[in-house]
């Protein structure tokens, strides 16, 4: 059994979800259902991933639609707006086919538009309606997520940001633990290009698990969750195969792996 993270909400989701970033639409359903198999219950969608209309209908075929959390994300280009939430959710409902989406996300702030407060207030609307279940951002910085509370008295329940070895986020960590908002790792294992990092691969040797084991654990211990993606069903139920806690000196090891290196865009290259 995967742990549950508690949501400000007073719902949860599990630490660990499927990321579908560059699945195939033809692919996504073997992958969901691979997923599903292995023990996933979260499912991490988004408009710009063009495969919303094969997640909804694998998990409308999957007879366990109550049991998993759907998640997808409002993209906000060409426009990010109140009206351009409601139309692009209209949207998503209608390729997903479920009568309710679990959890819909800002997918980036893009600051120098200054529209994502009136956003958020889009995703007010939608949840008071019934909708949406839960509503969270992406990429978003502590400033960023201050003035969200600050003008709508309301945090978002999950900010998920890129966080890896290579770039640990602690500071918006430590921010989000302060407020109860939830971190949630996206490109979790550094889109795979630090799986075989020495100091890992030696962590993983240890205490005998895979350098993506080791990495997923350090996610937890940190508090937060991942959503890793994976192509193949062997490392799917690699990826969610629970492992002994870390020892402190290993976690150590890590820590010093931090260099600040991205493997995908910053939140300033989508403005
Ligand atoms: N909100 C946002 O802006 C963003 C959100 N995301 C979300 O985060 C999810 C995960 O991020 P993503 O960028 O996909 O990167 P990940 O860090 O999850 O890495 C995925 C890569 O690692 C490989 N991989 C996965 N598991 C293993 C394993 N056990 N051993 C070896 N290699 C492995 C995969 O290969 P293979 O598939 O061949 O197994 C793939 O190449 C996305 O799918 C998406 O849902 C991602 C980017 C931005
Ligand atoms: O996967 C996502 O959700 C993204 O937004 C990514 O495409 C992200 O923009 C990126 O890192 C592309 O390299």
């Amino acid at each position: 059994m995967v742990d549950q993270l508690p949501l400000l909400n007073g719902s949860s989701i599990p630490a660990i979800g499927l990321g579908l970033y560059k699945v195939p639409p033809a692919e996504a359903a073997r992958v969901i259902d691979d997923g599903l198999a292995a023990g996933y219950r979260l499912i991490d969608g988004a408009a710009m991933y063009d495969n919303e209309a094969e997640m909804g209908a694998a998990v409308r075929a999957s007879g366990m639609r109550d049991a998993l959390q759907v998640v997808t994300k409002f993209w906000g280009d060409p426009e990010q707006s109140y009206d351009a939430v409601l139309r692009d959710f209209a949207a998503s409902e209608a390729r997903m086919g479920l009568d309710v989406v679990d959890g819909y996300m800002i997918h980036w702030p893009r600051a120098p538009r200054d529209t994502y407060v009136e956003t958020w207030r889009a995703f007010q609307a939608l949840r008071d309606e019934g909708r949406v279940r839960w509503i969270a951002v992406a990429n978003f910085g502590a400033d960023e997520l201050q003035r969200l509370f600050d003008e709508t008295g309301e945090w978002p329940v999950i900010n998920q940001v890129e966080s890896h070895p290579w770039l640990p986020q602690h500071d918006l960590r430590a921010f989000h633990a302060k407020h109860g908002i939830v971190t949630q790792a996206w490109s979790p294992l550094g889109r795979g290009r630090l799986l075989d990092h020495p100091v890992l691969v030696a962590i993983a040797d240890e205490v005998g698990a895979t350098p993506a084991q080791v990495v997923l654990r350090w996610h937890l211990q940190l508090g937060g969750a991942a959503a890793p993606k994976s192509m193949h069903a062997s490392r799917l139920a690699e990826n969610i195969a629970p492992i002994a806690p870390l020892p402190d000196e290993a976690m150590e090891r890590i820590a010093a792996l931090e260099s600040g290196e991205r493997t995908g865009t910053a939140p300033e290259d989508r403005p």
